[in-house]
């Protein structure tokens, strides 16, 4: 049995250490966020993610699973090490590679033996080489000579479904350099290997290219329907219709067609930026995904942009109570890199209204996240409290709880009766569209 190291804690690195000791590896998870590991060894998860806390229990009893804070442990005690430390955006729009050289120098002070590196974090093209000259630089200081293999493992889990995603994967793919580094790969996937999903072996920078060029396109793919949701508004037409009838074609399929207020989330925003840079630095114009970026921030300018020019209408929006429900930039999720959330917010804040909002888990980090502009913001216990006094709901986040909502008591406590649905769920419900003076995107 293969002992792995994953060295960052976060969304991937702690939900892909979970599922590796459930594929019967010995895992050790380690981080430098002391409360982080601190929590974990209690039990606790520093994340929201349905389905990992009975994984995570489960294989900490069996032993199979640990948590550090000490690198040199982790190192010496791994033979397969992977890398899941954050990629942030740097100003620029490249991708942030301090805490992987601060890795990959670890690496090369204290490897003990023949190790298989793996980059799990999202990566511009040649990073594998930068990572593998580190740590020989670190081999070369300590006068050692020990042989090791860099492998580029891209992650594609979601989050909110990244349990599911990581036990039943759509493809591994694994870029390396070296057969024996191939087989041991597929040693540590030998679960997933022997359920026949599907494996690709690349090379080091294609398997760094797919990674980039599947979140791009998705990324495109929102930012196209999005973009045809403003035109079905302007000629009325059906959005969802449209959708459905495209995806029928299984050439364009129906997934990812669901128009909104613009994808956020803690990887298209940087991943689209990121790509866009790297093809810069090669000489080359990614026009097709720069346009997708443009769209996406326009995206959200036109949704605030349609609450404050309705609500106006009414009251003066100086005057205006907007709930908005759900923060977090998708259901299922804590996270709030990057939320739609956050860029409409801010605009009708600015436009001068008041915010009554709820999220089932992303409220914790909203909080820090628009710390500068709290004095305009009240957070609720739940979607009635916030629904209180206002002259209009946002929902901004398609939580099934909101789905279920008793809308005539929200109804009875609201000031007015705008409803903005900005993720389109009850398009097809007429007793809502009779209650409230309902908009949704493109329908
Ligand atoms: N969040 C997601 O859904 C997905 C993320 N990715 C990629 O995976 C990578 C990680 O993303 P997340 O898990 O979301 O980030 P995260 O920010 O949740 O986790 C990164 C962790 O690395 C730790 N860390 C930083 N420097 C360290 C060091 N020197 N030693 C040990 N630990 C260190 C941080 O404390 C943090 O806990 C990124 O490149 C991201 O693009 C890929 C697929 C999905
Ligand atoms: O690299 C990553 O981090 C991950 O990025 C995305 O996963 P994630 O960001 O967790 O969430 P998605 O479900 O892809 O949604 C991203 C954003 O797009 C929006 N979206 C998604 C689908 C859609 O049809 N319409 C739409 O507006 C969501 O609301 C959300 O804001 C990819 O789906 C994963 O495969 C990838 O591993």
């Amino acid at each position: 049995m293969k002992n792995i190291g994953i060295i960052g804690t976060g969304y991937v690195g702690l939900v892909q250490g979970v599922i590796m000791a459930e594929f019967g590896m010995n895992v050790i998870c380690m981080d430098v966020v002391s409360e982080k590991i601190e929590k974990l060894k209690k039990g606790i998860l520093p994340i929201y993610e349905p389905g990992l806390k009975e994984l995570l229990d489960k294989n900490v009893m069996s032993g199979r699973l640990k948590f550090f804070t000490e690198m040199h442990e982790t190192i010496e005690n791994s033979d397969v090490i992977f890398l899941a430390v954050g990629t942030p955006p740097k100003e620029d729009g490249s991708a942030d590679l301090q805490y992987v050289k601060a890795v990959a120098k670890s690496i090369g002070e204290y490897m003990n033996s023949y190790k298989v590196i793996v980059n799990k974090s999202t990566v511009p093209v040649g990073t594998g080489k930068f990572v593998r000259d580190i740590v020989q630089e670190g081999l070369d200081k300590r006068g050692l000579s020990i042989e090791f293999d860099i492998v580029s493992n891209p992650e594609f889990l979601r989050e909110g479904k990244a349990v599911r995603d990581c036990l039943t994967p759509d493809r591994v793919v694994i870029g390396a350099e070296s057969e024996k580094a191939v087989e041991i790969m597929k040693k540590v996937y030998d679960v997933l290997y022997i359920n026949q999903t599907p494996f690709l072996i690349t090379s080091l920078e294609t398997a760094e290219m797919i990674k980039y060029a599947s979140n791009a396109f998705l990324a495109v793919k929102i930012s196209f329907i999005n973009e045809i949701a403003l035109l079905a508004d302007k000629v009325g037409a059906n959005i969802q219709e449209i959708a459905r009838g495209m995806g029928m074609d299984g050439r364009i399929s129906s997934k990812f067609l669901h128009a909104g207020p613009g994808y956020g989330g803690s990887c298209f925003p940087k991943d689209t930026k990121a790509i866009a840079d790297i093809a810069h630095t090669h000489g080359e114009q990614m026009l097709v995904i720069e346009a997708a970026i443009k769209a996406n921030e326009k995206q959200k300018q036109k949704m605030s942009e349609r609450i404050i020019y309705t609500v106006s209408q009414e009251v003066p929006i100086e005057n205006a109570i907007l709930t908005i429900w759900g923060l977090s930039f998708k259901p299922e999720t804590d996270d709030m890199r990057d939320a739609p959330s956050i860029d409409i917010i801010r605009a009708l804040v600015r436009a001068g209204a008041r915010i009554r909002a709820y999220c089932p888990e992303g409220m914790k980090e909203a909080k820090w996240r628009l710390k500068d502009i709290e004095d305009y913001i009240e957070y609720c216990k739940n979607e009635y409290e916030a629904a209180e006094g206002a002259d209009a709901i946002i929902l901004m986040t398609e939580w099934h709880q909101f789905r279920g909502a008793y809308l005539d008591k929200v109804k009875a406590v609201m000031k007015n009766d705008y409803f903005f649905d900005l993720r389109n769920v009850f398009s097809k419900n007429i007793e809502v569209k009779e209650m409230f003076k309902y908009s949704g995107v493109g329908c």
